[in-house]
């Protein structure tokens, strides 16, 4: 059987005695598109915070693309492409050179420029490259950061609530266009969100709650043990949280 784009093994991260994370296993095959579902403070973002190295977990194992997160760190790291909640782009800087910057980053020499073209061409932005990020709406510097993510050809793609503060018609066009990589490119994709929608046409959802993985089935087998007929209803069973559809406005 092929290697897993990630394994995340009984990870468990407190902050203080609060449990923000408790003995949390899951995986992501190559080619599989995994939403990882849970309302606000369920541990989302701890974890993608022990994804992405910034912090080590308490106890359990972290493995990208067979590359332990511990002991090979740099190897893990190389694997993983992030696309973060908050906005990243420097925004004083030209769309290219925001690229050329990661590209620097991970070391990728000669083959940066053809690589940052073939990006940003994909996801129709190749006409943007020389405009300041400033310039962009909030919908295509989304798209920017996405394309930046993929340029070393990461085997696992974190998408960290990505679609937050976008409008409905981009953030539909950024689930579409992540579904395609993961059918074209093989390449594991881990998307968190709060949103049930997004998780629909997920190949598999991880409901979290209160740092637990308290489900993990196709969207259509959750319905079926929780006996319900949306994703939402699955949800509201499990968790006892009322799902959200869309960005509420506070
Ligand atoms: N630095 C911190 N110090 C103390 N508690 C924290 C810290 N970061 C998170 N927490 C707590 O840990 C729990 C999990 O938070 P986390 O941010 O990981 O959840 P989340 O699912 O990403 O939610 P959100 O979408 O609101 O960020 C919450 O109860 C939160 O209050």
């Amino acid at each position: 059987m092929s290697e897993a784009a990630l394994k995340v093994d009984a990870v468990t991260k407190s902050y203080g005695s609060l449990k923000a994370l408790d003995t949390l296993s899951l995986a992501v095959e190559q080619g599989e598109f995994v939403a990882l579902l849970g309302p606000n403070g369920a541990g989302k973002s701890t974890l993608f915070q022990l994804l992405t190295g910034l912090f080590v977990p308490d106890e359990g194992a972290i493995e990208v693309a067979g590359h332990d997160m511990r002991r090979d760190s740099r190897a893990a790291l190389a694997k993983l492409g992030v696309v973060f909640q908050q906005p990243t782009l420097d925004l004083d800087l030209s769309v290219v050179a925001n690229l050329k910057f990661h590209a620097r980053l991970h070391g990728m020499g000669a083959k940066a420029k053809a690589r940052i073209d073939d990006e940003l061409a994909r996801i129709g932005q190749a006409e943007r490259a020389k405009d300041a990020a400033r310039a962009l709406s909030g919908g295509n510097r989304r798209k920017i950061e996405l394309a930046r993510a993929l340029l070393h050809e990461p085997a696992l793609l974190l998408m960290d609530e990505a679609t937050v503060g976008l409008d409905p018609g981009s953030r539909e066009l950024l689930v579409d266009y992540v579904h395609k990589l993961c059918a074209e490119r093989g390449m594991g994709v881990l998307w968190a969100t709060h949103l049930v929608d997004e998780a629909e046409r997920a190949h598999r959802v991880i409901v979290v709650h209160k740092g637990q993985r308290i489900a993990v089935d196709t969207p259509r087998a959750l319905c079926e043990t929780t006996n319900t007929t949306s994703l939402g209803d699955a949800f509201l069973e499990l968790t006892g949280e009322v799902p959200k559809k869309k960005e509420e406005t506070v």
